[in-house]
């Protein structure tokens, strides 16, 4: 049994004010593009001493192989499974295949929780409430609730208020990070002090055209402090900006991933092909909006 975890792109982040904890409360358009991590579940031997073990592989496997698994967001999202039911649950091996880039914008973390919230519900069988899938999700981070059913959705709050952006056309997408991961918590404590005013008008957007003339009208907050931080980003967005059929380069979430938006999803392939001849970066192009 296998899911997917897809990244999480902001494709505007707006910083609207600050909760009495430190925690910055954001407006932002949430999209998951067609890429992202697997997660699978597979029995474990019955004298296994954990009763959720992990293993991981891909490509950005490295990136975790210094941190404790037993920190992993993984193996946390399935102890609070375990924690919410009174079945007797049999060991279990999970696997994640890491194929994202790792503390880069992209949630990659979050949507592995989520993808294993979601498989383990399957697997063993279990009856959780949407409210109850909700407050879990949020226990274990910020990004973990948008990241539960992956599709469009506006996300406020620091993630928690979220609705349904059904109407949004399809679009094709270019992802790239030049290697360089930037802490969250870093960024947040150098963005400027106001707080930004976003306008929605989100039904609204039903063509490419649309969507881009209203992103080109938000912004990424995080985005100066993160370029300020990590000057290479701004290389990253100038190459993005000069690719054929390019509408619209950004940063995604604190960084320091960076994403180009094109009409179609051929477009963003033959995009992201021209940048992999020139770049080492890691880069992906496809489908904007993977369902
Ligand atoms: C910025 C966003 C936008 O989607 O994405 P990423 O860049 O992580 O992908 C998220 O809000 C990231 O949420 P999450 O992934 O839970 O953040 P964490 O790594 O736990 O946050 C690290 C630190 O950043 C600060 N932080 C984080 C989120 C927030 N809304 N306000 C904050 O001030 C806090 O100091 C927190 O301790
Ligand atoms: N499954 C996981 N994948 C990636 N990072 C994880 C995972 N579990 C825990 N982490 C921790 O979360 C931090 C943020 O990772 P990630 O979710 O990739 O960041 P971002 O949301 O900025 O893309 C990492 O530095 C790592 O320490």
């Amino acid at each position: 049994m296998e899911e997917k975890a897809y990244a999480k792109i902001n494709l505007n982040l707006h910083v609207t004010g600050k909760r009495e904890d430190g925690y910055h409360l954001l407006d932002s358009l949430v999209v998951f593009p067609d890429v992202g991590d697997y997660v699978s579940v597979e029995p474990a031997d019955v004298d296994q001493a954990d009763l959720v073990t992990l293993q991981i592989t891909g490509p950005f496997s490295g990136s975790l192989q210094n941190e404790d698994l037993k920190n992993n967001l993984i193996v946390k999202a399935a102890y609070q499974l375990v924690a919410c039911t009174d079945k007797s649950l049999s060991p279990i091996k999970l696997l994640l295949e890491k194929n994202l880039p790792v503390a880069s914008g992209i949630g990659g973390g979050s949507a592995d929780a989520a993808a294993t919230l979601r498989l383990l519900i399957r697997y063993w069988g279990l009856k959780i409430s949407a409210q109850e899938l909700a407050q879990i999700a949020l226990k274990l981070g910020a990004d973990v609730p948008v990241c539960l059913n992956s599709v469009s959705q506006r996300m406020e709050g620091i993630g928690e208020t979220l609705s349904l952006l059904p109407n949004l056309p399809q679009f094709g997408m270019i992802l790239v990070n030049h290697g360089e991961a930037v802490s969250t918590a870093e960024i947040f404590r150098h963005r400027a002090a106001y707080f930004s005013k976003y306008i929605d008008s989100t039904q609204n957007l039903t063509s490419f055209d649309q969507l881009i003339q209203e992103l080109i009208k938000l912004t990424n907050d995080l985005q100066p402090p993160a370029c300020l931080l990590n000057p290479a980003i701004n290389t990253v967005l100038q190459a993005i900006e000069e690719l054929p059929f390019c509408r619209l380069s950004r940063m995604s979430g604190s960084g320091a991933t960076c994403f180009g938006l094109f009409e179609t999803e051929q477009q963003a392939q033959a995009a992201a092909a021209i940048l992999t001849k020139k770049h080492s970066w890691w880069i992906w192009g496809g489908k904007g909006v993977a369902k």
